[in-house]
């Protein structure tokens, strides 16, 4: 098959890890007798600085015309006085936007060699294996009014949170859809107890429920899902939520694997190009430095191969090579142990290319 990628490097790490993701996809290309074009284009601050823009037009048409988006993470210091509309993470709303990627689905599953990374026992960790399924793109990221106004005599801010109907729907059939083919159990997170959207959530959640007799469904109050995720993660399959709430999860969720560098996601939307990005951000306390771990991004590109273009020998393959150098025990600093030898970005990556290589 030929498939076009568009790569999006953005800030910080991104580049270094979107990097070492195209090099294990040429290696699943050269493997499996498949030909990936990669076209990259500008987001984020790098895009603000050579266009002034945080999402250029150009970017988006990369990305409505490619296969598959790759991502790696946009965000920088150097922009945080501007206002929210202008700054390097409204590239990344807007593309969500832009391409319609309604539904964020964040796998957390652990490697039993990296138990000793995460400062969760062990006995609570063994086995986690839950999806988190986010809302992408409503919520209280993309509610209006979203501004600066004056309020009795001084100065307000305001976000909104509000959902449709038709919003809570699709993103609730495809939690029902992906928990069917895992351990056929939804837990729909929300704060019904306050808040108007969360009721309605709900309503919307049990009507779509009513189409998959065989999937159990609870809800869950979002301050009880955190800390039920360190106390027992492993009473979780599929969880289903809302953008802010899901963002703010799947990072606590990571930690159950180890380090947020080892977290992949898929952006996807009903048609059009998937998106795949890491959960984590742009790190600039170690950017540029060759300590990123990039399994995180290596497999969101095996996300895409399986998600976008369906090549599941492919993807399994890409999973096979981030399990493999794992038990091999090559660590990254983020998921090294005391006195573990700390290998690079690169030896890591050169490590996962071997083995799709040879798989
Ligand atoms: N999807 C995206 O583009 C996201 C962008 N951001 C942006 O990134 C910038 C930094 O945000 P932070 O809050 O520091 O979050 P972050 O996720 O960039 O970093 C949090 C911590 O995790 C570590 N870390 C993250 N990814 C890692 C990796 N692959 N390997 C090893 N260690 C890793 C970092 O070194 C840091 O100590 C901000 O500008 C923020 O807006 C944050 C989250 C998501
Ligand atoms: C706009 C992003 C910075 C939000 C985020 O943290 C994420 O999508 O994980
Ligand atoms: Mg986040």
């Amino acid at each position: 098959m030929t498939k076009q990628i568009t790569v999006l490097p953005g800030d910080g790490i991104g580049p270094e890890v979107v990097q070492a993701a195209e090099k294990v996809l040429r290696a699943v290309g050269e493997t499996f007798n498949h030909e990936f074009t990669f076209q990259y284009a500008p987001i984020g601050g790098e895009a603000i600085r050579k266009h002034e823009n945080p999402l250029p037009e150009a970017t988006v048409e990369a990305c409505k015309t490619a296969d598959g988006v790759l991502l790696g993470a946009v965000g920088h210091p150097d922009f945080d006085h501007l206002p929210g509309s202008e700054r390097p993470e409204a590239g990344l709303l807007g593309i969500r936007k832009a391409l319609g990627l309604f539904a964020n689905l964040r796998p957390v599953s652990g490697h039993e060699s990296l138990n000793d990374a995460s400062t969760l026992k062990r006995e609570v960790i063994d086995g986690v294996d839950l999806m988190i399924v986010r809302e992408l793109t409503g919520g209280l990221y993309f509610g209006e009014p979203k501004e600066r106004r004056e309020a009795g005599g001084e100065e307000e801010a305001v976000d909104t949170l509000s959902y449709r109907r038709s919003e809570i729907e699709r993103i609730a059939r495809q939690a029902f859809e992906l928990a069917k083919v895992r351990r056929s159990h939804v837990t729909s997170v929300d704060k019904s107890n306050v808040l108007e959207t969360s009721r309605l959530w709900q309503e919307v959640v049990e009507e779509v429920a009513k189409e998959f007799p065989d999937v159990t469904l609870e809800h869950m109050l979002v301050d009880n899902a955190a800390m039920q995720l360190i106390r027992d993660p492993k009473q979780f399959d599929v969880m289903v939520t809302e953008n802010t709430f899901g963002d703010i999860l799947s990072d606590e969720a990571s930690m159950l694997t180890g380090s947020l560098g080892m977290l992949p996601s898929a952006s996807i939307g009903s048609d059009g190009p998937g998106l795949y990005e890491p959960v984590h951000g742009t790190a600039p306390d170690i950017a540029g430095q060759s300590k990123a771990n990039p399994l995180a991004t290596i497999a969101s590109a095996g996300m895409m191969l399986k998600y976008s273009f369906g090549m599941i020998d492919e993807a399994q393959a890409v999973e096979n090579a981030v399990q493999a150098v794992l038990t091999e025990g090559l660590r990254t600093g983020d998921i090294a142990g005391e006195g573990e030898a700390v290998a690079t970005t690169e030896e890591m990556t050169e490590a996962v290319v071997r083995h799709v290589k040879s798989s």
